[in-house]
């Protein structure tokens, strides 16, 4: 304990030497308290607060460092049409009938779902009893891994990227593929350049060629499939009863041309596989997998699983996941307490977008139309993340007249509604002309992004995706990026990422509540500007001893929920990595808040 203490006042030191902005500001109060009369004193919280304030700093690092990866395991995504009318997940289902789904997985009793059937959504999995908030579902080897769709030279073992001036370092011996290197962890495994693929290329006489064209990489992932016909029967007997959605598909001339092309004619031509496997084989591989697949990894690359795939779509999913870099294993968990009987979904679009953006791409790449609770209202839940400002009255909001129809017009509506109708056709030439506006900010761009959001503070509605999107960003580039460090920030610039980051909080409370990765991350910057601000009030005298210790308490809430959520990531992981500083930083917080309390 006194060896913490002493710890402290060095950091203390080393934070006066940054002290940005105020300068002089962090001055040390005086001491009020007595020395040794049983509680701190004020120099010793002052000290405390500046260890926590440089953790909080280092905080501000690590966690615009992941910001990146917020959206792995998404489901891969890809094009085309419609199937039925949606979800609803309250049909008279039944327990399917085909035990091979799940056969082998778990003991019965002890799985936490059973699957049913529905004649519009398919299998989904459903509570076989009451969840806890993060108890695991799933946890899971993948199939099959690799390559997603358009992708620059990598090695096909361990899948990091290598030369792309068409001169790699080095080509596996036996078929010519360019790999990292002749030691590489990947070659010959399963889950990376397997022995079966290898010799399938070696056969096809690949070796004496130039190196493979970049479109190839795109039909690498079929053929892995397709291999586990004969290397492992068992894993191709799982993946044969995945949907393709085959019916749809063939009739989206475009898209099947494209595999057709890309991936058919490389497997049965280019790779002298014509007797192995049939067009429609090769066609039902694709459907599979862009049905089916989850991104996975952090370069590219994509995997199917066992069972995570009878997961049913929701846009406020009640699961979070994520899968271990090493083996690409995936584990599914309870995102809140999830009752007997209930659908247990996930999200196959990227949550932060708005209703016509996320049905658009579910229609496109999972051939369904979502009806779920938050397409189906046109407040998407009362975020608001479609609603533009109304341009003929000053305090209304244009939203869908009926958001499930892509083309129902606009309306300003609400209790300060002036009744003005936009078509919907305008509607998204507007959004997708902002969308493109904002795809040209740099997003390192602090200026800019600010910049961005001041331009269409009259079009959007604050919470609008859009305007999300940009103070995502924003969010995590005060107190990281260069000239906007966290000790660099004005108290005015504190306040806005303090802003930001609760409006997102409060967003993502109702789009992805619970464990989510989003809200952990997110929580976790948020302590950072709480925690400066309040000290640097202490320091100056502007806030009392009480009113500190309040708002010590919310900066260990932040922490605390942000552990709690980013514990659930793998060790090795960013977020994991996050996870133990914001673990690191509330217990320094825990004793600085116990400190301040007894003054
Ligand atoms: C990854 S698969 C899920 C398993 C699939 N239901 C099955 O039986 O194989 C995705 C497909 O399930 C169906 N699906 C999933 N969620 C749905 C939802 N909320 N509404 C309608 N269909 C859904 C769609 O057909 C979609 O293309």
């Amino acid at each position: 304990m006194n060896k913490g203490r002493k710890h402290r006042r060095g950091g203390r030191n080393r934070h006066k030497g940054k002290a940005g902005g105020g300068g002089e500001a962090a001055e040390e109060p005086e001491a009020e308290v007595e020395e040794g009369a049983g509680g701190p004193t004020v120099e010793e919280t002052a000290a405390a607060a500046a260890e926590a304030v440089d953790a909080a700093s280092n905080a501000a690092q690590v966690a615009a460092s992941a910001g990146v990866s917020l959206q792995q395991s998404q489901p891969a995504r890809t094009e085309t049409k419609p199937k039925a009318k949606a979800p609803s997940t309250k049909t008279a289902d039944r327990l399917t009938d085909d035990p091979g789904v799940t056969e082998g997985l778990m003991l019965p009793e002890e799985r936490a779902f059973v699957v049913k059937n529905s004649d519009i959504m398919g299998r989904y999995l459903v509570a076989a009893r009451d969840l806890e908030p993060g108890e695991v579902i799933i946890c899971e080897e993948p199939l099959v891994v690799g390559p997603s769709q358009a992708f620059k030279p990598f090695c096909l073992g361990c899948y990091q990227r290598i030369e792309d001036d068409g001169r790699p370092a080095f080509r596996c011996e036996r078929c010519g593929w360019p790999l990292c290197g002749r030691a590489c962890r990947g070659a010959g495994a399963a889950g990376g350049h397997s022995a079966a693929e290898c010799s399938a290329w070696a056969a096809a006489g690949l070796r004496g060629r130039g190196p493979p064209a970049p479109l190839a990489y795109q039909a690498v992932m079929a053929l892995r499939c397709l291999l586990l016909r004969d290397a492992r029967p068992d894993a191709w007997r799982r993946l044969s009863q995945m949907e393709s959605h085959n019916e749809i598909r063939r009739k989206l001339p475009e898209l099947w041309r494209h595999n057709q092309a890309v991936v058919v004619e490389r497997i049965r031509e280019d790779w002298k596989m014509a007797d192995r496997f049939t067009e429609d084989e090769i066609h039902t591989v694709c459907g599979i997998l862009e049905v089916n697949s989850f991104e996975v990894g952090q370069h590219g690359t994509r995997a199917l699983f066992p069972t995570a795939f009878l997961l049913a779509h929701d846009c406020v999913p009640n699961t979070s996941h994520s899968d271990d870099t090493d083996d690409f294993s995936l584990t599914v968990r309870a995102a809140h307490a999830i009752k007997r009987g209930q659908p247990i979904t996930l999200s196959y679009a990227y949550t932060l977008q708005g209703t016509l953006k996320r049905r658009e791409h579910l229609r496109e790449s999972k051939f369904f139309d979502c009806a779920c609770a938050r397409c189906a209202d046109a407040t998407e839940l009362g975020t608001q993340v479609s609603a533009l400002k109304c341009p003929k009255c000053p305090r209304g909001f244009l939203l869908s007249s009926a958001p499930l129809d892509a083309h129902a017009p606009w309306r300003c509506g609400g209790a300060a509604a002036c009744g003005f109708v936009l078509d919907a056709h305008s509607v998204r030439l507007l959004v997708d002309r902002i969308n493109e506006e904002l795809e040209t900010v740099d997003a390192n761009d602090v200026r800019a992004l600010e910049a961005f959001l001041k331009k269409y503070r009259n079009v959007l509605h604050s919470h609008h995706y859009l305007a999300l999107s940009a103070k995502h960003s924003l969010a995590q580039l005060y107190g990281k990026a260069q000239g906007y460090t966290i000790h660099e920030l004005s108290d005015e610039l504190l306040a806005r990422k303090r802003d930001i980051c609760r409006e997102l909080v409060r967003v993502f409370d109702v789009l992805e509540p619970g464990l989510t990765r989003l809200r952990g991350i997110c929580l976790y910057e948020l302590h950072a500007p709480l925690l400066i601000l309040a000290t640097r009030g202490f320091e100056a005298r502007a806030i009392a001893p009480k009113e500190l210790a309040a708002r010590l308490q919310e900066v260990v809430a932040c922490l605390e929920e942000a552990a709690r959520i980013l514990a659930l990531e793998p060790d090795t992981s960013t977020e994991g990595i996050m996870g133990q500083a914001a673990a690191d930083a509330l217990l320094r917080m825990r004793d600085w808040h116990r400190a301040v309390d007894a003054l």
